[in-house]
């Protein structure tokens, strides 16, 4: 378990046989006219098999970025400048294992190494997203049927023939085909994944979905399509459903229903989830582990209770408000007073990040912290001095340190 830890914060260690995703030293970097922005900064974690893991933190903290990595769809002029992402498929590993460029470690391969077509072959049968918004995943001009049986035809070709090229090559969504120009004639989905695509909208229940198939997605209620969207990423049948704000969009009691279905298909299919949220209610009702993220770093983490019970950083304690209370969780993030900064390379000054809005910023986090382990048997870490020892009023910054005005 602290060896999980240790590697967290930064020492050479490869995947575990239970990590479906095992991400070390991470880094996107987007560069802009502006400068370079410092997106995702040196994270690294585990994505066990059957669990799910939350991501969360406050706007612009590179939640987003960083799951957009993992499945290589960072966009120009964003790029991956450092770090691996190793994924637990035998296959690919037989395939690379005496292939000099691709990282091979035993059932792992590091997929910033693997060919481009190969990662993209893996968007759907192996790693599924859904979004906010469901809109942005399907195409509009097509029935939500033809799109989600697409879907499960790329996940047939995937399973028929895992080594084949072509299977590897056809991507994933028919929206996507169009929006690449290649328009497939009609009657390009066989009747039998059109049958599979009713069995999934009934899954995810989809009232009459016979009926529903034929329908397009703007004949769909905001729910619905969200449901639908779900229906599309377990088409694939994915090791590794990533979820960005699923809910935030819907009312409260469609979110619970959203959320209860997730959890129904994650045990169903044994799959794993990442769910980033701002909500730390949702965050308390699904996760089994938890990553605290703040400029692009990931400050705090460990298992839900660790984290949610006895936070160390003193951006969680924020986030939690002032008394967290895993059986009363504030259901959105606290304010806290300040700015999230910007990113810019230039103007990321070489300390802890959090240190101007620190209640209780130190001399000490003139420095970049590292990593502490504060409890091993609880997997639970944090980037922070307070993590190895109490606030000393003595070291405290003058209030005006970083210019007075984050209060
Ligand atoms: N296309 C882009 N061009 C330049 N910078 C970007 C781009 N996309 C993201 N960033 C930068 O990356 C940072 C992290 O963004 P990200 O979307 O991951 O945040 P987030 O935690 O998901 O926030 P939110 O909760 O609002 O979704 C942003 O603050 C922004 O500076
Ligand atoms: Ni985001």
């Amino acid at each position: 378990m602290s060896e999980r830890l240790q590697a967290a914060s930064g020492a050479g260690r490869g995947p575990d046989a239970d990590d479906v995703l095992s991400v070390s030293n991470l880094s996107t970097r987007f560069f802009t006219e502006e400068g370079q922005i410092n997106a995702v900064e040196s994270v690294s974690f585990d994505i066990r098999d059957n669990e799910i893991l939350g991501i969360v933190g406050e706007s612009g903290s590179g939640k987003s970025v960083t799951s957009l990595s993992l499945i290589d769809l960072v966009e120009s002029p964003g790029r991956i400048t450092e770090g691996e992402v190793w994924y637990r498929s035998p296959d690919l590993a037989d395939e690379f294992r005496s292939n000099d460029a691709v990282s091979v470690d035993g059932d792992h391969v590091d997929l910033r190494t693997v060919p481009p077509r190969v990662r993209r072959s893996l968007r759907g049968p192996s790693f599924s997203t859904i979004f906010q918004d469901p809109m942005s995943s399907f195409n509009p001009s097509i029935t939500v049927g033809e799109q989600i049986a697409e879907a499960v035809e790329v996940q047939r070709r995937a399973t028929a023939n895992p080594r084949s090229t072509r299977s590897r090559t056809q991507g994933y969504g028919l929206g996507q085909y169009l929006l690449d120009g290649i328009i497939p004639g009609r009657g390009y989905t066989s009747e039998e994944s059109m049958d599979r695509a009713i069995e999934l909208l009934e899954q995810v229940g989809i009232p009459d979905p016979a009926d529903r198939v034929d329908e397009y997605p703007g004949q769909f209620s905001g729910g619905m399509l969200q449901r639908a969207m779900i229906a599309q990423a377990l088409a694939g049948e994915p090791d590794v459903l990533i979820a960005d704000e699923p809910t935030t969009a819907l009312d409260v009691t469609i979110q619970a229903q959203i959320l209860n279905l997730l959890r129904e298909v994650q045990e169903e299919r044994g799959m794993s989830i990442i769910l980033i949220t701002h909500d730390l209610g949702v965050i308390a009702e699904m996760c089994d582990r938890v990553c605290v993220m703040y400029a692009g770093e990931i400050v705090e983490r460990g298992t839900l209770n660790a984290v949610f019970d006895d936070p160390v950083h003193p951006y969680t304690e924020g986030l939690l408000g002032s008394i967290p209370d895993l059986e009363d969780p504030k259901p959105r993030l606290q304010p806290i007073a300040g700015n999230v900064p910007g990113l810019l390379d230039s103007e990321m000054d070489d300390r802890c990040y959090f240190a101007d809005r620190c209640p209780n910023a130190m001399e000490s986090c003139l420095e970049k912290p590292d990593e502490i382990v504060v409890d091993a048997a609880t997997e639970h870490g944090a980037k922070c001095v307070l993590a190895e020892r109490p606030y000393d009023p003595d070291e405290a910054l003058p209030a005006d340190y970083f210019g007075g005005d984050s209060e």
